[in-house]
């Protein structure tokens, strides 16, 4: 890496705006990088304008971060090879959906010695039947270093300077030190551990949870019950981590990735006022995402698709009744009350199987 370093940000929808607000702001503040931070936006118009131009004369994501001044650093780039080129550090932050074709995009573009931090939530399925973390789409693809980034975040209030908390999974300490500092604020404190798949997996499956507990608030049942899919949720969180990444700590599950993430995207997420919305309009998920979000992307019914594939394949479905119930809800081949009669068949197993009785 050169002595002062330049950071990309590959994304540029709610979270990605949100971050490169801060970015922006350390890459200004602190001497190591290099202040000009370049943003790759997927390019659309707005009002006969291009998001790009908009943003490079207003500063302001007015589609996705509406209200929201970013650095005058931060520029907006409409090409990805042209944003990412010069960059010592990748921050990858796009809907996990459009990562395997802008990584396919950037193949022989990038720095050999760049490093990337993922902030996506999800997984991509794989040959074989299997499922693969994003890092490893980005890793495998361009050849380079992933660590990730996942916690407790709604962009919106981190955007709002709220204080927030963040996990960064990392193997290599020299490189954690390097990305907390280019994201630790005052108000956004970060934890850097080595755990680093247990972390991606906590936040791609936690949108799953929040799924159900959108179906719980839509169905009006309450506190408890939707305490309780969140127990449940993070129970088969820890025993999915347990089963297919081996070697994950305990511990990761009470940093921000874990439950904190779980919480606040259970009450305040996107992924569940879809699903309530889900549950009392009677509306697919496909309308209700376009209807409710304004081009923000839903990731949770993806996510427990590709989690479904998995499991459908490995004859799995039964060790995860909540993953497989919220899936079967979302294809519409269960409805949305069967969710509490599925638990009550379920929830006195699968604490016997997580305490590994
Ligand atoms: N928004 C949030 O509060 C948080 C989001 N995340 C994660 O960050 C990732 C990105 O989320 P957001 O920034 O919120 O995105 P978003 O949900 O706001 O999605 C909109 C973005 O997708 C882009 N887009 C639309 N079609 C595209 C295409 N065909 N190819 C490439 N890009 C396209 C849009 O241009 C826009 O930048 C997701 O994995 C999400 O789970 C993580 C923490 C918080
Ligand atoms: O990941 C998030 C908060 O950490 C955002 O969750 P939603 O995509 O459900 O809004």
């Amino acid at each position: 890496m050169s002595s002062k370093q330049k950071v990309c940000i590959l994304g540029s929808g709610n979270w990605g705006s949100s971050i490169a607000k801060i970015i922006g702001t350390n890459a200004a503040r602190l001497d190591s990088f290099d202040s000009c931070v370049k943003m790759w936006v997927y390019e659309e118009m707005i009002d006969g304008k291009k998001l790009t131009e908009i943003i490079n004369t207003t500063h302001e994501n007015v589609k996705y971060l509406p209200g929201k001044k970013l650095p005058e650093n931060v520029v907006a780039v409409p090409d990805a090879v042209e944003a990412a080129k010069d960059a010592d550090i990748l921050v990858f932050v796009v809907p996990h959906q459009f990562i395997p074709k802008l990584c396919a995009s950037l193949v022989g573009f990038i720095k050999p010695s760049a490093t990337a931090l993922s902030l996506i939530k999800g997984f991509d399925v794989a040959e074989g039947g299997g499922i693969a973390l994003i890092s490893q789409i980005i890793q495998k693809q361009l050849k380079i270093d992933v660590s990730v980034l996942m916690g407790a975040n709604l962009a919106n209030e981190i955007a709002d300077e709220k204080f927030s908390e963040t996990t960064i999974g990392c193997r290599d300490k020299k490189i954690g030190q390097i990305l907390k500092n280019v994201i630790q604020t005052d108000y956004f404190r970060v934890s850097v551990v080595d755990d680093v798949e247990a972390v991606e997996a906590c936040g791609a499956l936690k949108n799953i949870v929040a799924v159900g507990a959108g179906f719980v608030d839509g169905l009006k049942l309450g506190d408890n019950t939707k305490a309780a899919i969140i127990r449940i949720g993070l129970m088969e969180m820890i025993k999915f981590v347990e089963t297919f990444y081996s070697g994950a700590r305990l511990g990761t599950f009470l940093e921000s990735c874990g439950v904190a993430d779980l919480i606040t995207t259970c009450y305040g997420g996107r992924n569940r006022k879809v699903s309530e919305a889900y549950v009392t309009s009677g509306k697919s998920i496909e309308e209700l995402e376009k209807e409710l979000l304004n081009g923000q992307k839903l990731q949770g019914p993806i996510t427990a698709a590709e989690v479904n594939f998995m499991l459908k394949n490995k004859n799995m479905e039964n060790d995860f009744p909540l993953f497989t119930t919220i899936h079967k809800i979302c294809i519409g081949e269960l409805k949305p009350s069967d969710l509490i009669e599925q638990m009550k068949l379920n929830t006195n197993t699968k604490t016997e199987q997580v305490d590994g009785e």
